[in-house]
């Protein structure tokens, strides 16, 4: 059963890198079918006007709730999960990256302006799965970007997608923490060696220097995921 996507957004261009690379040779491969489609073409005035002035006040402009319900309905089934990218979220990771991935088929609403009329979350919610998603706790300017990666962090792990598994067993294998150093051709560059240890054909000496240069890192760029933190 392949993955089914559709994104709603008002910039489907944004999405046009979805053709390329893993991304492109996922859908060839029938593994995962990608549809875009643009918010405007469910709006019904002269205009196709998305956004209006925000109840209660406050900067900005709020996307109206029924270009949604038109578009979100013209796509959802029961066996949807309606993703909304929202700085409000819960925080994207790669266990919920494993989730979407075994999903049968995601809807991603991807808003601009200051967010979408928080109505619609409510709609559906009793209807089926939704998840209001932040991909890290920086705004962007919609959801847009935050939706493109979501959709490739997800895609990668579906069955068959990624050439060789190898580098999935070896992720989900990880120590908690980041990954190690990572070197290839030439042996020296500019003047710079690559570290003995990985040229010398001994594998446990090379897992362990591994190990450490991971805790090292981790300690450095990432201590909030050392074990116990
Ligand atoms: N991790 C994330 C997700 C987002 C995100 C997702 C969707 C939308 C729709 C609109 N905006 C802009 C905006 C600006 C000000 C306050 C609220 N939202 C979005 C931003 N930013 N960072």
């Amino acid at each position: 059963m392949p993955l089914r996507i559709d994104v709603i957004t008002i910039f489907p261009d944004y999405f046009a890198p979805l053709q390329l690379s893993l991304m492109g040779k996922a859908q060839q491969s029938g593994l995962v079918t990608i549809a875009i489609h643009d918010l405007r073409e469910f709006t019904s005035d002269r205009h196709r006007s998305v956004d209006d002035t925000p109840y209660g006040g406050g900067a900005g402009m709020v996307m109206t709730p029924e270009p949604w319900g038109q578009a979100i309905d013209a796509v959802v089934t029961d066996q949807s999960t309606l993703i909304v990218p929202t700085p409000a979220g819960k925080l994207f990771s790669q266990p919920v990256a494993a989730e979407l991935a075994h999903s049968t088929h995601l809807i991603f609403a991807c808003g601009r302006y200051e967010g979408i009329d928080q109505r619609v979350v409510e709609y559906y919610r009793p209807r089926i799965d939704v998840r209001e998603l932040s991909i890290g706790d920086y705004v962007l300017a919609g959801g847009d970007v935050a939706t493109l990666a979501m959709i490739e962090a997800s895609v990668r792990l579906v069955p068959g997608v990624l050439g060789n598994p190898e580098s999935l067993v070896e992720e989900s294998h990880q120590l908690p923490g980041v990954e190690y150093p990572s070197y290839t051709k030439p042996p020296t560059w500019r003047g710079l060696d690559v570290p003995e240890v990985l040229l010398s054909g001994h594998h446990d000496q090379i897992a362990r220097w591994r190990a450490e240069q991971s805790t090292i890192r981790t300690t450095h760029n990432r201590p909030d995921l050392l074990p116990g933190s």
